[in-house]
């Protein structure tokens, strides 16, 4: 039958040729960065990467005429790849390694960086069970601006500070909420640096809504070596909590949004893919990218639609914080209490 897609020559069909080469980085990079398609630490981090690229983008600074000489520039457009200094910034400790493991890929393809970065981002993600399959535009310049320090959000950060940090950029405090879904796959490394890999939830490989109710438990016990800057009590051992997710679970801006997710999996992920499509782009004009989103695998179905209360846990330890809507019915594990592999320091 005639077909209005290009022959890309590498066993892939694709609506636009320009999307070609991603095919070719696809396979690449779920062999040699993804260890065969997991949803492990380099999926992780690289998820971690795209909001780090992507928020290096001010337009109260611009207007101030601290930032850049155009408005569109900064943001998703790889400068934290083209300029080393920005992963020493604070809030990017760490992610000098998976931009280290990446650049090599992109030099090989000859794609831009900005365009890596979503791009790996999206395809991490795509590897953990019940994940989005994100929208991914192409063809964003190798040209970048170096982001002035300041702009990431710190886990210390007080919710006003974090807020205000983010509609600068053009997200509310929803979107902000929705953003957060990210981290259901999510570890740290460097808000307590002797406990290596403690997930924000019990289920760090599949990106599910553990994270939004696991938050709300009361907090007793810090899984390292007691209270570091950004960090606050969870709820079992080997589970780190940000300071800023505790905060944001329980603010009246923001409580709503956060329980809207736990008895409904498939509402977080539209709405993350929503918000992921906006930040992908932030400092861009989309209108110049070409659609390359057939490329982004499909994810497995997640393994359920609504949280649980992990063993040992029961509804008397939410911290219910929305007021005006009641909290979902959600059943607890059986068994006896949860904990987390708890893994040193090497
Ligand atoms: C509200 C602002 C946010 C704050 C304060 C924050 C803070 C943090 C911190 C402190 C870590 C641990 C890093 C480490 O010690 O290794 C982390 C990990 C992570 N963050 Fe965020 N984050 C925020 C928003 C986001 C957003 C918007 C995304 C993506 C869309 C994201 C994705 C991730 C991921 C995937 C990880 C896990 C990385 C890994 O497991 O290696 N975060 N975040
Ligand atoms: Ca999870
Ligand atoms: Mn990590």
């Amino acid at each position: 039958a005639p077909s209005h897609k290009s022959d890309c020559g590498n066993g892939h069909l694709a609506s636009n040729s320009q999307c070609c080469v991603w095919y070719d980085v696809l396979d690449d990079i779920q062999t040699n960065l993804f260890d065969g398609g997991e949803c492990g630490e380099e999926a992780h981090e690289s998820l971690r990467l795209t909001f780090h690229d992507a928020i290096g983008f001010s337009p109260a600074l611009f207007r101030e005429g601290k930032f850049g000489q155009v408005l569109h520039g900064g943001g998703a457009d790889g400068s934290i790849m083209a300029f080393p200094i920005e992963t020493t910034f604070k809030a990017s400790a760490g992610l000098d390694e998976i931009v280290g493991e990446q650049k090599p890929f992109a030099l090989k393809h000859n794609v831009s960086f900005g365009d890596f970065i979503q791009f790996a981002g999206a395809v991490g993600v795509s590897n953990c069970r019940g994940g989005p399959r994100l929208q991914f535009l192409a063809g964003r310049s190798n040209h970048s601006q170096v982001s002035p320090d300041g702009l990431i959000p710190l886990p210390e950060d007080p919710v006003d500070k974090i807020l205000a940090r983010m509609a600068d950029a053009g997200f509310s405090p929803a979107e902000v909420v929705d953003l957060l879904a990210s981290h259901t796959v999510a570890a740290q490394d460097h808000v307590d640096p002797t406990i290596h890999g403690s997930p924000f939830d019990s289920t760090p490989s599949d990106f599910d809504a553990q994270f939004f109710v696991e938050t709300l438990l009361k907090g007793v016990a810090f899984p390292g070596n007691g209270s570091n800057v950004g960090e606050v009590l969870s709820p079992y051992p080997g589970e780190m909590r940000l300071q800023s997710d505790a905060a944001i679970a329980r603010d009246p801006r923001t409580a709503c949004e956060w329980q809207s997710f736990i008895a409904n999996q498939e509402l977080m992920v539209r709405k993350f893919e929503k918000v992921m499509a906006k930040m992908a782009v932030l400092g861009q004009d989309p209108r110049k990218l070409i659609d390359c989103s057939e490329v982004i695998p499909v994810p497995k179905p997640a393994a359920s639609q609504v949280a649980h209360l992990p063993a040992g846990k029961n509804l008397k330890d939410i911290q219910v914080s929305c007021k005006h809507i009641p909290f979902p019915t959600i059943k607890a594990d059986p068994g006896p209490e949860t904990s987390i592999p708890v893994v040193p320091a090497s």
